[in-house]
């Protein structure tokens, strides 16, 4: 007879699958300066989950033999290569495509407004809203510092390029 753990002792079972969430109000815009991009088309409460994008784990190789070559290596995350002898993440990284809506967030540095997370053991990207986002804002997260383009926000405050607020003040003031 085999014998049954007892309830208390009982581990529990490995999750086989994970609830999806996606914040329904968005749109994806087609020419910012940054390409396409996400923005919010009601507000979104801070916290809000605003997306969980599945990833795919390229080895290392995959990357530096393939994808680095292509366009694809502007859509990849750094991921902690799974370690094969132990359940911590090892210190080595290696990339990962995000699936899905993950892979449209633009970068600010200024004015991200949403946060990420790796959920290593589901492989999966949790987006949650850092602060309230209003209606009509674009949805930024933050890519880091190591950039492979020109960030366009920071080029513009850079050569000092004014707002639609301020042109519009100096249309009236001429007027
Ligand atoms: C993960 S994709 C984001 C979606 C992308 N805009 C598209 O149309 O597919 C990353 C690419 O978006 C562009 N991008 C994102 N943030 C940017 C920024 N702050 N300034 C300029 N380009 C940006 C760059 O071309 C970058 O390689």
């Amino acid at each position: 007879m085999a014998i049954e753990k007892s309830p208390e002792t009982k581990e529990p079972p490995a999750p086989e699958s994970l609830p999806l969430a996606r914040f329904p109000h968005l749109k994806l815009v087609f020419d910012t300066p940054k390409g396409r991009g996400v923005f919010a088309t009601t507000p979104i409460p801070s916290g809000t989950t605003i997306d969980i994008s599945p990833v795919l784990l390229l080895t290392p190789q995959e990357n530096t033999t393939h994808i680095e070559k292509t366009s694809l290596y502007h859509y990849t995350y750094n991921w902690p290569l799974p370690s094969p002898t132990s359940n911590k993440p090892s210190t080595t990284t290696t990339q990962a495509v995000v699936l899905g809506l993950g892979s449209m967030f633009n970068h600010s540095a200024a004015h991200q407004n949403v946060g990420w997370t790796r959920d290593l053991e589901r492989e999966v990207v949790v987006y949650t809203a850092l602060r309230d986002v209003a209606e009509g804002e674009e949805l930024c997260i933050s890519y880091g510092g190591r950039l492979t383009f020109v960030d366009v926000e920071a080029e513009a405050e850079r050569e000092g390029v004014e707002g639609p607020e301020e042109v519009l003040g100096r249309i009236e003031v001429d007027g």
